[in-house]
């Protein structure tokens, strides 16, 4: 195996198809077949490598990003690129300059040697047998929440490579630009063995903490690096080998550091070219997100956006903080809520910010068809399994959102046989399409909602307990309009801005819609908003366009004295949404040219007659 590793300092490699700054790994086949499957490498280049003078590899390269990996001298190469230092001389070096402060720097490279010297500025105590945790659990989750979308990107890549990681037995970690650990997932028995030496959430990696080691010294030299057994500075992280790679946001500024971990058996810099390739993904994404470091964005009017999920209300942000970490989870959530609040849209938005991104999301609506239909949307048929079954079979839902979310609407609705069918699925991670013989895995997550109260057709005997359990594992209550007034205005406009129109809605039209009681919620909000920017041609809507398109009788109930928007106000509307032209003014508000001439001519008190 050729190693190449990345080096900023060495010229780039040139290559065939002329691209001058592109990673080039050659890695194991299976290596290559795990990280093509993930979709990390793109397309082979026709290169020739090589490497002090010598030719060492030519052809069958896999272009892997868009970061320069370059062939150069790594310590495992110096050592016979056996993969493996040669430790008791390692040791011996390792010794003699803890002790004595001696070093053989030819022993080891110059970012181990600069690191040692670092260290022992740093005061690091060579014997530390573990880190340290600096962030409380709720620091932590601050600090999570903060890098929520970059965790999230991660953990993604990490799922798409799980068995990569589980057959090196290595742990994948994001942390912050400061060197602390904020996630950390992999192998069950590497993770335990980090939590032995504290190599956990929470703990402080940097040089300055625990000295030598992948992730502090590339947070200091600024390049991906990778560090192996006693190149460690410290005891604790001796029986480990660990590549790391800062992580720089479009403008330079080192956000994070990527790094893989794992036992010293397993060690190989091969880990070198995948934590690149990984951490050059990660900043690709992060570098397209609309804006970085925060997931959400100020409207116009001042509300917020949370991607497309529009609101600021107390209860709002309540729903999507739920939604935000049940999204970093796999367990099945349950969305709770009144037709129209926007179940399946808070759905998506949990599937786009969960690590199964990268999969695909299906929803079914469970009460909206007859049970024999049910079952085969639900769990597929093979071809010719019933009258009218298609040519070829169908997969059903669960298949189709194999990796990704499945989303199962108005799951109240279902019908008991289907309730146990979907029980068994459930229990069995697997489903047999009808008229089929074979039991088919399937990994999806589910989310389901409904506008029922579940816990009340279970005490009717209308819903299997059993499956309410398994559906019910995060409940989130998705609040109706009435809860959230203060959210109407600005989905209200929202909405309108989804037409494409321009239109503005005036305060006035604002205010009547705040007050209205949106039976259908937000649907019914945006179906007026619809029938608004169709059948009216002001630029600018007021109360008066709306009312057709309102239940009369709500409206009354909605505009207690008060809230009836003025004479005044609609005189002013009007005229304003037709500059002034008097004759239009009166048509718009339903009065002759005398009369509205009349109420000019009174003004003052005039006005609210
Ligand atoms: N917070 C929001 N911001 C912007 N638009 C929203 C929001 N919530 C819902 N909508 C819009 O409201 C409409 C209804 O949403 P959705 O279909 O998700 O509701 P639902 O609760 O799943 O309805 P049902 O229970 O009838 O299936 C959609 O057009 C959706 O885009």
């Amino acid at each position: 195996m050729l190693i190449l590793c990345v080096d900023h300092h060495l010229p780039t490699m040139s290559t065939s198809d002329g691209s001058a700054s592109i990673l080039l790994v050659r890695f194991q086949y299976r290596l290559i077949n795990g990280l093509r499957d993930a979709g990390l490498a793109r397309r082979t280049a026709d290169v020739v490598v090589r490497c002090r003078g010598r030719q060492k590899a030519s052809g069958g390269f896999f272009v892997l990003g868009g970061r320069a990996i370059v062939p150069g001298m790594s310590p495992v190469e110096r050592n016979g690129g056996t993969g493996r230092m040669e430790m008791p001389l390692l040791y011996r070096t390792w010794k003699r300059f803890v002790r004595e402060g001696t070093l053989d720097a030819h022993r080891v490279s110059r970012d181990v040697s600069e690191s040692w010297v670092r260290s022992r500025r740093y005061g690091v105590d060579p014997y530390r047998d573990r880190g340290d945790i600096v962030l409380e659990p709720e620091d932590l989750e601050l600090q999570r929440h903060k890098y929520a979308d970059v965790i999230r990107e991660v953990e993604s890549l990490v799922h798409k490579i799980h068995g990569l990681l589980m057959e090196q037995r290595m742990v994948a970690l994001f942390c912050d630009a400061d060197g602390r650990i904020l996630s950390e997932i992999g192998h069950p028995d590497t993770l335990r063995r980090a939590r032995e030496i504290q190599f956990v959430p929470g703990a402080d990696w940097s040089e300055a903490a625990v000295g030598t080691n992948a992730i502090g010294t590339a947070l200091e030299v600024g390049n991906a690096v990778y560090v192996a057994g006693y190149e460690h500075y410290v005891v604790a992280t001796h029986p480990w080998c660990c590549a790391a790679v800062p992580l720089r946001d479009p403008k330079g500024n080192v956000f994070g550091v990527l790094n893989l971990s794992g036992p010293l058996e397993s060690a190989h810099p091969y880990l070198l070219g995948v934590v690149a390739t990984m951490g050059a993904h990660v900043e690709d994404v992060i570098a397209r997100m609309p804006q970085q470091g925060g997931e959400t964005v100020e409207t116009q009017e001042g509300g917020v956006d949370f991607e497309g999920m529009i609101g600021k209300s107390a209860s709002f942000r309540r729903c999507i903080d739920l939604a935000e970490r049940a999204a970093r989870v796999d367990y099945p959530v349950c969305l709770l809520g009144e037709t129209g609040t926007g179940k399946e849209l808070l759905a998506r938005w949990i599937h786009r910010r969960s690590g199964r991104r990268g999969g695909p999301f299906v929803a079914l609506n469970c009460g909206a068809m007859p049970e024999h239909l049910l079952e085969s949307e639900l769990f597929g048929h093979e071809e010719g399994a019933f009258t009218g079954a298609k040519k070829g079979g169908y997969p059903g839902a669960f298949r189709l959102a194999e990796g990704g979310t499945l989303f199962l609407d108005e799951v109240g609705e279902m019908p008991p046989q289907m309730q146990l069918a979907l029980l068994r699925v459930l229990e069995e991670k697997a489903v047999r399409p009808i008229g089929g013989r074979e039991e088919i895995r399937v990994n999806v997550r589910l989310v389901s909602a409904t506008h029922r109260d579940l816990g009340l057709l279970v005490r009717q005997g209308a819903f299997r307990e059993d499956l309410f359990h398994r559906l019910h594992v995060l409940p989130i209550h998705v609040p109706p309009l009435r809860e959230r007034k203060e959210d109407i205005p600005d989905l209200a406009q929202y909405l309108l801005d989804t037409t494409g129109t321009g239109k503005k809605l005036n305060p006035a039209a604002l205010r009547l819609l705040q007050d209205y009681p949106w039976r259908g919620n937000i649907r019914e909000l945006r179906n007026v908003m619809v029938c608004a920017s169709v059948f009216d041609d002001s630029r600018i809507i007021g109360p008066e366009g709306l009312t057709s398109f309102l239940d009369a009788e709500n409206i009354t109930g909605a505009m207690p004295g008060r809230n009836i928007p003025s004479r005044k106000e609609a005189v002013v509307d009007a005229l304003q949404n037709t500059r002034g032209n008097v004759s239009a003014a009166a048509r718009r508000l339903g009065v002759s040219r005398s009369t509205l001439y009349r109420w000019l001519k009174q003004g003052g008190t005039g006005w609210d007659r």
